[in-house]
């Protein structure tokens, strides 16, 4: 398999809080970015380890971390390390990133992560607020799998300044401005996730798994799916009509993707994965 090298993108100072799984794995990827990142764990024993030896030791343990990541903690950064060494800026137009991972409703009150910030920190931080959500596994992130994650927030421009911050060849971040859905879709998929889980330990196959986010999910996920198969053997080198001679069966997503080829040409939108897929095609047709 070959692994994207990341583009040095440095420049930016960033504070990480939290050091499990996710904290620790955008560090190291914006540590990969050559950024100057600062990581907060909540655990004296995770600062310490971490900066002897680069490695977290509860999470990601298998990870050795860029050396551009400073573990601080566990007291919260103070004033004076903020002002002297994250040194932000002070003017309004120009104010840091506010960038939100976690996915969940406050239990209770049922409010979602912007409406706390906005609640307690005023609407003009609300509106700086930007969301990343997945699918992005940590662990599949720290090996440079390519990775495609949501980036959303209340204005385009904000959304656009965090995308540019994680963007990596690796790593495609998709812009919009509907920060509470994509906060919702987040917090969400995690109650299907358990049902999913469910199905699956009750030996229930890809049907039931796919029950209620439909047939993208199975037929993106599946070997049992012939697309799929068709998308896993061309990754395994394979001839595109050799693959089609042999599948035994259509293939419906191989002609469709010339029709999307055009679709997207006359919308004008973006949609650089169907696009790749249909160019691919196409070029191995000639
Ligand atoms: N792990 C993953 O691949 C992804 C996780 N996320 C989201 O990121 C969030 C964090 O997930 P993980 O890092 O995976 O969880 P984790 O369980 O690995 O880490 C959570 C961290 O938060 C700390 N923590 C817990 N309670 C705290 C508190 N009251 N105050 C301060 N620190 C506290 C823990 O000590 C730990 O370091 C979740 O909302 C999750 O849904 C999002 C995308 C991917
Ligand atoms: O949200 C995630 C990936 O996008 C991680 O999901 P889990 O919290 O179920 O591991």
């Amino acid at each position: 398999m070959v692994y994207s090298k990341p583009q040095p993108n440095g420049n930016s100072k960033v504070l990480v809080f939290g050091a499990g799984n996710f904290g620790s794995c955008l560090a190291s990827h914006l540590g990969d970015s050559q950024h100057e990142v600062y990581m907060w764990a909540r655990e004296e024993r995770i600062v310490k380890h971490f900066n002897l030896s680069h490695r977290n030791p509860i999470y990601l343990q298998d990870h050795v971390f860029p050396s551009t990541i400073t573990a601080v903690g566990p007291e919260l950064p103070n004033k004076a390390f903020i002002n002297n060494t994250l040194k932000p800026s002070l003017d309004v137009e120009n104010l840091p990133l506010l960038i939100f991972v976690n996915k969940g409703i406050e239990v209770g009150t049922n409010a979602l992560t912007l409406e706390i910030i906005a609640d307690t920190c005023g609407p003009d931080i609300a509106k700086a607020a930007t969301f990343i959500s997945g699918p992005s596994f940590a662990k599949e992130i720290v090996q440079r799998q390519p990775t495609s994650v949501s980036v959303a927030s209340l204005t385009e421009l904000e959304a656009t300044k965090a995308a540019a911050l994680f963007h990596q060849p690796h790593f495609r971040c998709y812009t919009g401005v509907d920060p509470i859905g994509i906060e919702l879709s987040g917090a969400l998929k995690n109650v299907y996730a358990i049902a999913s889980g469910m199905a699956d330990g009750l030996g229930y196959e890809n049907n039931t798994r796919a029950t209620g986010v439909g047939d993208l999910f199975l037929t993106c996920s599946s070997s049992n799916s012939r697309n799929y198969t068709v998308g896993y053997r061309l990754g395994q080198g394979e001839k595109l009509d050799v693959i089609m001679k042999t599948l035994g069966s259509v293939a419906e997503g191989v002609p469709t993707t010339k029709g999307v080829k055009k679709i997207i040409e006359e919308l004008g939108i973006s949609a650089p994965i169907a696009n790749s897929v249909s160019d691919r095609n196409i070029k191995e047709a000639k």
